[in-house]
Order: C-alpha cells, then structure tokens, then sequence
C-alpha cells in the first residue's frame, strides 16, 4: 500500500533575518516615514520520508534562506511595482518620486524589490518564489513550502506553495 505520509520540517533559526530600511505606501498622498526593521524568516517544508528516512537535507534549505536574507540585508528596499511611486536611476543615484516629493538616495544604498509595496503580506511570496526557483530546492519530496517574513515580534506574513 502506498504511504502517503507527508512530515513537515520546521526552519525558524535566529540567524535567518536581515535588516533592511522601507516605507510603507497607504495611498498615492500617504506613507510611513522612512525606517527600519529587523526583519525575521522562517520556512516550514512538507515532504515524504523516503526510504532512507530522510525527506531532504534541511542544511541546504538553511543555506539558501541565509542566501536570500543576505541578499536584502542593509539595503533600503522600494518597490519597483507600486502604483504610488516613481522610480529614476540617474548618475549613481536613485530618486523615488512620491505624491510631491522626491527622495534621493545613493545607488549603493538602495534595492529594488519586484514588489507593489514593501510589506510583509509582499515580502512573504517574493522570498518564496526565489527559494523555489533555487534548482536545489525543485525536490519531487516536497510537497508544500510555507515561508514566513515577520517585521517584528508577533506580526509575521506566511506565503504557501502546495504541489499539485
Ligand atoms: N498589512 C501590513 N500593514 C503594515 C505593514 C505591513 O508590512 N503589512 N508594515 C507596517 C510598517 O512596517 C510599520 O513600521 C510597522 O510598525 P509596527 O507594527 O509598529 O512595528 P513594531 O515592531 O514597532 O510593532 P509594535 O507593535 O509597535 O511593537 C505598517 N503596516
């Protein structure tokens, strides 16, 4: 009889964070001021055992999600897809054009996430996506990846991708 079983393997390690500068956009006339957070990740995985008894090694997991957090850490994050907000690259320069403001930052400082807006509910499935999209990760085992963003105690965004 086939063991249809699924086990979930949790990933919540404190290193998996990273600190990053945003503003939350409410409207095309309202947003947050410019701040900071540290942000937290974590990822839960479904997969069969195999006959092995192992699903898959969590190390590589752990490495890619520390990947990922590194690649947005001490970088002000804009997003690229909001309707509120226009972005021009200049010089070595970024400047967000907002309502009748404009904010100049330096290139360096600076990234541009594929994102409507740089909230958890947004940050959640963008970092889901690039963990799927990781060759390491395409494991006919797994069956659902829940991938969590929190930007502070208490508040976390989950985004979730199920086989079909
Ligand atoms: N749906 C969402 N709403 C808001 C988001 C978001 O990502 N999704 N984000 C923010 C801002 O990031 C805001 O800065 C969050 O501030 P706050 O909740 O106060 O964060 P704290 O960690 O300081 O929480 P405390 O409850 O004050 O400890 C706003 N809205």
């Amino acid at each position: 009889m086939v063991d249809h079983t699924l086990t979930r393997i949790e990933i919540s390690k404190e290193y998996l964070n990273f600190s990053a500068g945003h503003f939350t956009i409410f409207s095309a006339t309202e947003r947050e001021n410019l701040h900071g957070h540290n942000f937290q990740v974590r990822c839960n995985v479904s997969a069969s055992v195999g006959d092995d008894g192992m699903a898959f090694d969590y190390v590589v997991l752990k490495r890619i999600l520390r990947e990922l957090c590194d690649g947005l850490d001490e970088r002000l994050l804009l997003p690229e897809l909001s309707p509120h907000l226009h972005i021009e690259r200049q010089d070595g320069q970024v400047t967000a054009l907002f309502a009748d403001e404009r904010l100049v930052f330096l290139e360096r400082d600076v990234l541009l996430l594929p994102v409507r807006n740089v909230t958890i509910e947004e940050l959640a499935p963008l970092l889901l996506a690039r963990l799927r999209d990781r060759p390491e990760v395409a494991d006919r085992a797994i069956r659902c990846i829940e991938l969590g963003v929190s930007s502070g105690a208490g508040q976390w965004a989950h985004a979730c991708w199920e086989s079909s």
